[in-house]
């Protein structure tokens, strides 16, 4: 059974995926009502939950993290990245929702709407005190021309408006085929009528708008935050608010939520709304069926497509990865039972068609097969990098230029303590994955089931003297494949069989003159 919370209110359609699916039991209460966290797999969040370290230490068996909207900044993504939990978010379903919502935040601003709502309620009927500005020939500045900045732009436009854009990584085509003007950041605080930001909160974007910035736009300027609080630094709109400079802000969004302490919201002319941005039906249903479906893939054993903290990659993608990644986790495991010993540095290098694909996964992989024989924790493509690093290995992935006679390969370098070792493999279509060298020996072999790895001295009677003691033994040889570098040298046998091999069957070959070194390898 793989058991879901949900913590967050999130759109039970929305789980639809999910609730169709058998053998998934799916909860939905608060973290902080639930008394046994340590039973679920997956964890549901909006932006209230605070997905801290603490709480997933509560969680040992949480393998998935599931954003059902677009900021992760309640999560400690670090911190899941180290455990091996995955995090995934719903980029896009909630964009329209979002850019809906800031754009009657702004046309509320100009024209006054909710201060006159709540006067004429109050039985007052004062015309004169909420004349407004129109919207058409202004200039609107936005800070983040992602998705969300995108749809407001193109809503402004309909609405006559000139806009300004600031972001870092905004390139010249992009502002010219959605039709804005492309500035830099100054430029865009001493132009713009209305400011609005939609970036992520960052290091970055923290008090990106503060006393100094805010102090350059133009006096009477209309600011508006329905991204993160704290990208507007909340004390320096209340002076700028107070000296008059700012004639009025919107807000969704709060250093706090909910903001009980802030004195922003005793001024007349801030107007705000809690966090509503991703309030919608729509946006609710979208979201919760975007992170249903990857949770699924992932339940399923395929690969998610929106993680935060994996390389980002389509199932089509994956498609294309999946026989390396394969043969990537056959050779970490193999070399890690082999090599048994510390381990300072592994290094990856792809040819051919291999080095086509996404190599950071694969890389990943084959470190996490490699880690995993060595280590009792949850170890996968999320957290092997940083676990390695952790322990000193350091690994280097290469594109070899070399052309080896393969279409494609991947061979696996690891410098240990005492010795060096090296296996390469390659994928043929439709049949499957060979090791083709093992230690500069070459051989072919599948890298499956109950192998046993020889070193051996290159002389007559050796295949026969390991045939009698495994036949002494009952044990029958499944399959056999020898590799030499020169007649009467160093040789190595690599043998498969029906069941893993017993010690005393090992010290029996072990025993023979003419075996310099015997390893039992389970893939
Ligand atoms: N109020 C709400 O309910 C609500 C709903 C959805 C999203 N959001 C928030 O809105 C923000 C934007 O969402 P999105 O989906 O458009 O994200 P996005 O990733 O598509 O866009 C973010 C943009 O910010 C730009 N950016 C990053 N650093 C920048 C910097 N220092 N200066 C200028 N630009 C910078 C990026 O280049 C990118 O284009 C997120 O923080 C998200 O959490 C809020
Ligand atoms: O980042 C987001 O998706 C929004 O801030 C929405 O947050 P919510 O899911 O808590 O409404």
């Amino acid at each position: 059974m793989f058991r879901v919370l949900v913590s967050d209110p999130i759109s039970r359609d929305g789980l639809e995926p999910l609730l169709e699916a058998n053998n998934i039991e799916i909860v939905q209460k608060n973290v902080s009502e639930e008394e046994n966290l340590a039973q679920y797999d997956a964890l549901f969040v909006r932006s209230a939950t605070k997905v801290t370290e603490e709480l997933m230490n509560q969680m040992p068996k949480l393998k998935i993290v599931a954003r059902a909207g677009v900021g992760v900044d309640n999560i400690d993504v670090d911190q899941a990245t180290r455990k091996g939990i995955i995090v995934i978010n719903a980029p896009d379903g909630n964009t329209i929702s979002t850019a809906e919502h800031t754009f009657a935040m702004i046309a509320s601003l100009v024209r006054h709407i909710p201060q006159a709502n709540m006067s004429v309620k109050n039985r007052e009927w004062k015309r004169s005190s909420f004349v407004g500005s129109e919207l058409h020939g202004k200039m609107l500045g936005i800070v983040g021309l992602g998705r969300i900045g995108t749809e407001l732009a193109r809503r402004a436009k309909a609405f006559g408006m000139r806009v300004a854009v600031f972001d870092p990584f905004l390139t010249k085509e992009r502002s010219e085929k959605i039709g804005v003007e492309k500035h830099d950041f100054e430029e865009l605080l001493t132009q713009a009528d209305i400011i609005t930001v939609h970036t992520p909160l960052t290091k970055e974007t923290k008090g990106l708008l503060n006393k100094e910035t805010i102090s350059k736009t133009k006096k009477g300027v209309y600011l508006v935050n329905c991204a993160r609080g704290g990208i507007i630094d909340e004390d320096a709109l209340c002076t700028y608010l107070e000296n008059g400079h700012v004639r009025g802000v919107a807000l969704d969004v709060f250093e706090v939520e909910p903001p009980e302490h802030t004195r922003l919201l005793e001024f007349e002319q801030v107007i705000a709304t809690p966090h509503l941005g991703a309030s919608t039906k729509e946006a609710q249903l979208n979201v919760a069926y975007q992170v249903s479906k990857e949770v699924l893939l992932f339940i399923q054993g395929k690969q998610v497509t929106t993680s935060i903290n994996l390389p980002a990659m389509s199932d089509e993608a994956y498609q294309k990865v999946a026989p390396y990644d394969s043969l990537a986790q056959k050779i970490g495991s193999f070399l890690s039972q082999y090599m048994n010993q510390p381990v300072q540095s592994i290094t990856i290098e792809y040819e051919g068609t291999a080095a086509e694909i996404e190599t950071a996964y694969v890389t990943k992989s084959m470190i996490a097969s490699f880690l995993k024989q060595r280590m009792d924790i949850n170890i996968n493509t999320v957290n092997a990098g940083v676990l390695a690093r952790e322990r000193g290995i350091q690994f280097i992935e290469k594109v070899s230029d070399q052309n080896s006679g393969y279409s494609n390969s991947m061979k696996v370098t690891i410098h240990g303590e005492q010795t060096t070792s090296e296996i390469k493999g390659t994928s043929i279509p439709h049949f499957g994955e060979r090791i083709v060298s093992v230690n500069g020996f070459s051989i072919d072999f599948h890298p499956s089931g109950h192998l046993l790895y020889i070193q051996h001295t290159d002389v007559p009677g050796v295949i026969g003297n390991v045939g009698r003691i495994l036949g002494n033994h009952s044990v029958n040889i499944a399959t056999m494949q020898v590799g030499r570098k020169e007649k009467g040298g160093e040789a190595i046998m690599m043998l498969s069989f029906d069941r893993p091999l017993d010690q005393p069957i090992l010290s029996a070959l072990t025993e023979l003159d003419e075996i310099v070194f015997v390893k039992a390898i389970e893939l």
